[in-house]
């Protein structure tokens, strides 16, 4: 997968940019506060259909912001135009308005590494969850809607919970959300488990190639605090019966898949408890590579890689080995450095200054 051509109008701090990108390692350097994580977030709306991060993308003081994307899939160019309209925001793919993210997303994959996925391994469990559940959605964008249903009946179960109403009345409309969460709630558990089964073993397989055969790499989805996804989806139901009470008694929801969390270890030991700095590094990097590797099985491409800011983050050795693995695969990557580092060998290189690009000559 491709990235071949990204115009900006008027987004986040650029005014007006057209960029093409060769194949291969483009990288992106400049000052900081300069636009580099902008362009990488431009791109990732064009294909998420939404931002990662907080605050407002249209330029301040402008009234909308447009974006539009060429992108490469096998022989395919497909071409996604994102824009604001007041409030609204509209997508386009082949110039066909998107009514459902679902009907888009994952047509083009990219995986990003920024330095705050460096808390995946000792943050909590919801980042996990996160990162889990995007890529599940990167593959099978149904995803998406069966979480947004799965919160919406949550969110209708703890605010009845939190009512005056009778116990009876609680009592019988709990059920009602009960069902629903059933319903949604182990479809999520199944995407998990079957994503987590071979995400766990490609990692494992890059985590000891990367620490040279010295250390092993384990990771389990613990549904429901059960070791295994089947068992937690055969017993949801009886669990959720068995807890009415105290759900009802504490006012809160707190059984579900909402609650699960990917354990990670070294060897025996937890990696969230254990993990040095340099091991965090290398699980994450792992778990990207991972990614990458899953979605080539099942597309028979590599995603894009959008790399912000992350290589200073990696010691000499991991560096090498993200590159050679770039190079290996011949995956388009797209990555922000801080003027001053040392840029990969054979990348074009663009300087991003002001809300300004130009490309070194
Ligand atoms: N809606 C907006 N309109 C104009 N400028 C904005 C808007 N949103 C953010 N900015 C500005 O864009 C600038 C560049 O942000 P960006 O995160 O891309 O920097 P960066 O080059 O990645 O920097 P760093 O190296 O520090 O990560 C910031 O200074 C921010 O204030």
């Amino acid at each position: 997968m491709r990235i071949n051509y990204l115009a900006l109008r008027n987004f986040r701090n650029y005014i007006a940019v057209d960029l093409e990108f060769p194949p291969g390692t483009s990288v992106f350097a400049g000052f900081n506060g300069q636009g580099k994580t902008n362009l990488l977030e431009g791109i990732y709306y064009l294909l998420h259909g939404r931002s990662y991060r907080e605050g407002e993308l249209i330029r301040w003081g402008e009234r909308y912001f447009h974006l539009e994307g060429e992108f490469a899939l096998g022989e395919r160019n497909i071409h996604i135009e994102a824009y604001s309209q007041g409030r609204r925001k509209v997508m386009k793919v082949n110039g066909s308005p998107v009514r459902k993210l679902s009907e888009y997303l994952g047509t083009v994959n990219a995986v990003s590494f920024a330095p705050d996925d460096l808390t995946l391994v000792k943050g909590g469990p919801s980042e996990r969850r996160k990162f889990l559940d995007q890529h599940i959605a990167q593959i099978q964008p149904r995803h998406i809607a069966i979480l947004n249903s799965y919160n919406k009946a949550l969110q209708q179960k703890n605010a009845l919970l939190k009512t005056n109403l009778t116990l009876r009345d609680k009592q019988q409309q709990i059920s009602l959300w009960n069902e629903q969460l059933v319903n949604f709630g182990c479809k999520i558990i199944a995407n998990r488990m079957e994503l987590v089964e071979p995400l766990a073993q490609c990692t494992a397989e890059i985590y000891s190639e990367i620490s040279g055969r010295r250390e092993r790499f384990g990771m389990l989805y613990r549904s429901l605090g059960k070791n295994d996804a089947r068992e937690a989806i055969a017993l949801f139901p009886s669990f959720l019966q068995d807890k009415q009470s105290e759900e009802i008694e504490r006012r809160i929801s707190f059984l579900g898949p909402h609650r699960d969390d990917l354990y990670f270890r070294l060897g025996d030991k937890p990696a969230r408890l254990y993990a040095s700095q340099g091991q965090q590094r290398s699980i994450v990097l792992s778990l990207k590579l991972a990614q990458m590797r899953l979605i080539k099985d099942l597309k028979s491409e590599y995603p894009l890689l959008l790399l912000d800011d992350v290589l200073s983050e990696l010691d000499k050795e991991r560096q090498e080995f993200l590159l050679s693995f770039i190079r290996t695969a011949n995956i388009q990557t797209l990555l922000t450095m801080t003027n001053g580092e040392k840029f990969p060998g054979n990348s074009a290189v663009f300087y991003v200054e002001e809300g300004k690009i130009r490309r070194k000559v």
